[in-house]
């Protein structure tokens, strides 16, 4: 299920500091992103963040937000791949009364709700071509118009956007505008999937373990397994995995064995990623499981596998897989 909208209010933030975003990890790559953060924090430039899914990319945008003087601001979030396109306009915008039906009363939009904060915009990709002139003329010029609105709204908005598709192919074809990604991509951090910050595993698992009333104990055998483990759905997985073990084995200790089982059971996606090239059945398994996660959505099923949509629909089709069948 995805998040459709979230915003952050000041007082959330300040009254409950377990709000406070953590970026776990020592690997490198964590390690630098984090003083990356420290550094930038201040600017007002904008920044995209890109990476796969369940990467972390969210908690980056909140810490860029929380360690910045724009902190006692609203941090405001919108998933413009939730959003139905013909909505997105007044969401991020707002209306005046009356400007198209059902607007019975005049709303403010995201970006004025950010004000003196940060706006996020999860998934920047998805965002139709129409919308993306206008955010762009919105970045260029500090203002803003409502729907139906007569006059222009000067904001201090910095803008964070996160994709986990990659822009660069989608302006080459044509899906996105070069201007509006160079206007994005001012300040670029790159969160690698968790498969290549793997030495990060055992600690985000202690992390996740902290925040459960009933944690289980992995022997250090498990948490090598773990470390091992593909996970495709990235840090997001893992969190799921570990809340899952401990709703049903909370208490006790649990070694490779009983870590065999719990990655067989149902909910974890068995799914390696398919860069390498297997042996047809094999294949064929894969993508069928990654099929039956993500309810045969091509789209969805091809950022599991790391795989481009074509690649993917070019494989089903030579391995004769119908995602309606999956
Ligand atoms: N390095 C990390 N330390 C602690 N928690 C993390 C880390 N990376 C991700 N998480 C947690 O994993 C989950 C998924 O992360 P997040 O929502 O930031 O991913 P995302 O890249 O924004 O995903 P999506 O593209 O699907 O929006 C969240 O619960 C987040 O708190």
């Amino acid at each position: 299920m995805r998040r459709e909208t979230k915003r952050f209010s000041p007082s959330q933030r300040e009254d409950r500091p377990e709000h406070l975003a953590e970026l776990v990890g020592n690997s490198k790559s964590i390690s630098l992103i984090r003083e990356e953060i420290l550094k930038i924090a201040d600017a007002n430039a904008s920044v995209l963040i890109t990476g796969p899914s369940g990467s972390g990319k969210d908690v980056v945008a909140q810490l860029l937000h929380q360690r910045s003087r724009r902190a006692p601001r609203p941090l405001v979030a919108l998933n413009c791949a939730a959003v139905p396109a013909e909505l997105l306009e007044s969401e991020l915008f707002g209306h005046e009364q009356g400007a198209f039906t059902g607007a019975i009363r005049a709303r403010a939009g995201r970006f004025e709700a950010a004000n003196g904060g940060t706006l996020f915009l999860d998934e920047v990709g998805d965002m139709p071509l129409a919308m993306q002139a206008k955010l762009l003329r919105a970045l260029e010029t500090r203002q803003v118009e409502r729907v139906g609105g007569m006059l222009p709204i000067s904001l201090d908005v910095r803008v964070i956007a996160a994709t986990s598709v990659d822009l660069a192919a989608a302006t080459a074809a044509g899906r996105f505008r070069t201007d509006l990604l160079y206007r994005l991509d001012v300040i670029h951090i790159a969160m690698p999937a968790l498969a290549d910050h793997a030495e990060d595993v055992p600690a985000l698992v202690q992390h996740f373990l902290r925040q459960q009333a009933n944690p289980v104990r992995f022997t250090t055998a498990a948490l090598d397994a773990l470390s091992a483990w593909p996970w495709p759905g990235n840090v997001r997985e893992l969190r799921n995995f570990v809340e899952r073990a401990c709703v049903h084995h909370g208490g006790e200790v649990i070694g490779r064995d009983g870590l065999d089982r719990l990655l067989r059971s149902p909910g974890v996606a068995a799914v390696p990623t398919l860069a390498d090239p297997l042996p047809a059945d094999l294949e064929r398994a894969y993508i069928r499981a990654a099929l039956e996660q993500t309810g045969g959505t091509i789209s969805h099923t091809a950022r599991l596998l790391r795989l481009q949509r074509t690649t993917l629909i070019e494989k089903m089709r030579r391995l004769e897989i119908d995602a309606r069948a999956a």
